[in-house]
């Protein structure tokens, strides 16, 4: 017997990244080919963008993917959430070309603050909330706050894209296969700060640091290419990132509802006080999942390196997060 539809909110539907993603989501990549969609599709209620939704519907029509259970295009985000299964936020303001994440920050507080709202009304109380639009830790946060009666760990930010990203560079300077890289890590905030860690990685079993055995390489090439490469993506578009912050999004949705096999992935997820991060902020962690539910990676030593850089990307996310407790 077929299984029964889950239902797939998308926010921010007919932009960049929402034409990335929707296709594949309806093909079956993000919760498997056996696994039927209804998707819920929330663009702001403007004609213009509701007309660019309809035409991106009548893509999603004409694809006559037979996971597609149905389509609801909207400017509620009542109508969006409501029975919500899964819930990527990814409508948001993009930054330009010399911006910061944090300036979008002001812009894009009132969204997250009214989507908790409605998550919290309305959506399943399984509900598992994607947030992308940046700055997507202190998105995560503020819709996790405006929405107290969905437990705390249903809300995450994408760091997937870091994640991925930082894997890339090492295969390239290693000459290794991407798929085969184990326990890799970014901590923090989605964010040039961000720390990406490849002190546990492996690669067939050999440690990833003994092979490149070169904290200079670390410290002055490997950290700022993964933590700017948002920026140098602008740069050389002219737009950010879209294709592969739709292939993050999904790995992490995916990874999150199906399992990672014991591999290590990165989700932003609140902290429970772990690794001396306090309570609630939405933190890049190595994680695995199992059943739905992801599990942290405890444990680790955290060396004087680390620990600096860890700092660092918390007080900025505690700098996030002080600019917004008005709105909280
Ligand atoms: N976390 C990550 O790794 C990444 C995050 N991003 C972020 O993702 C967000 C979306 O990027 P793009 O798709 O390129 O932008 P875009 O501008 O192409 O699309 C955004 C869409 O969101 C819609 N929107 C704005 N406010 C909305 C609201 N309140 N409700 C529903 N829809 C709303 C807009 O009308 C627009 O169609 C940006 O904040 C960008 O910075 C982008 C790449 C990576
Ligand atoms: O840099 C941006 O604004 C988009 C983004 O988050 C990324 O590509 O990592």
């Amino acid at each position: 017997m077929s299984k029964k539809p889950v239902r797939v909110a998308v926010t921010g539907a007919a932009g960049q990244i929402g034409y990335a993603l929707l296709f594949r989501i309806a093909s079956g990549e993000m919760l498997g080919k056996d696994q039927p969609v209804i998707l819920q599709l929330l663009e702001i209620p403007d004609e213009k963008a509701q007309k660019a939704l309809k035409g991106v519907i009548m893509e999603l029509e004409d694809c006559a993917f037979p996971l597609l259970a149905g389509v609801i295009p909207t400017g509620d985000p009542l109508v969006a959430f409501k029975d919500a299964d899964y819930a990527l936020l990814v409508g948001a303001r993009p930054r330009g070309p010399g911006m910061e994440r944090a300036d979008l920050l002001a812009a894009n507080a009132q969204i997250f603050t009214a989507q908790g709202k409605a998550l919290d009304q309305v959506a399943s109380r399984n509900v598992k909330v994607l947030v992308v639009g940046n700055p997507a830790n202190t998105n995560a946060y503020i819709a996790m706050k405006s929405a107290p009666s969905l437990p705390r760990k249903n809300f995450t930010a994408m760091l997937r894209l870091d994640h991925n990203r930082a894997a890339s560079q090492i295969a390239a300077k290693t000459g290794t296969a991407v798929g085969d890289i184990e326990k890799l890590t970014v901590w923090g905030n989605h964010s040039p700060t961000m720390y990406a860690d490849y002190r546990f990685a492996t690669v067939g079993g050999k440690s990833v640091k003994d092979m490149i055995n070169d904290q200079v390489w670390n410290a002055d090439v490997f950290l700022p290419t993964v933590g700017k490469r948002g920026a140098a993506i602008i740069d050389a578009r002219g737009l950010s990132s879209a294709a592969s912050a739709a292939n993050a999004a999904i790995d992490h949705m995916r990874d999150w509802a199906l399992g990672s096999n014991g591999k290590w992935v990165t989700m932003g997820i609140p902290s429970d006080g772990q690794y001396g991060i306090p309570k609630d902020v939405i933190f890049g962690f190595p994680v695995t999942t199992e059943d739905g539910e992801y599990k942290l990676v405890e444990g680790l030593e955290i060396d004087a390196f680390s620990q600096e850089r860890i700092n660092k990307t918390l007080k900025e996310l505690q700098d996030e997060q002080a600019g917004v407790a008005h709105l909280l």
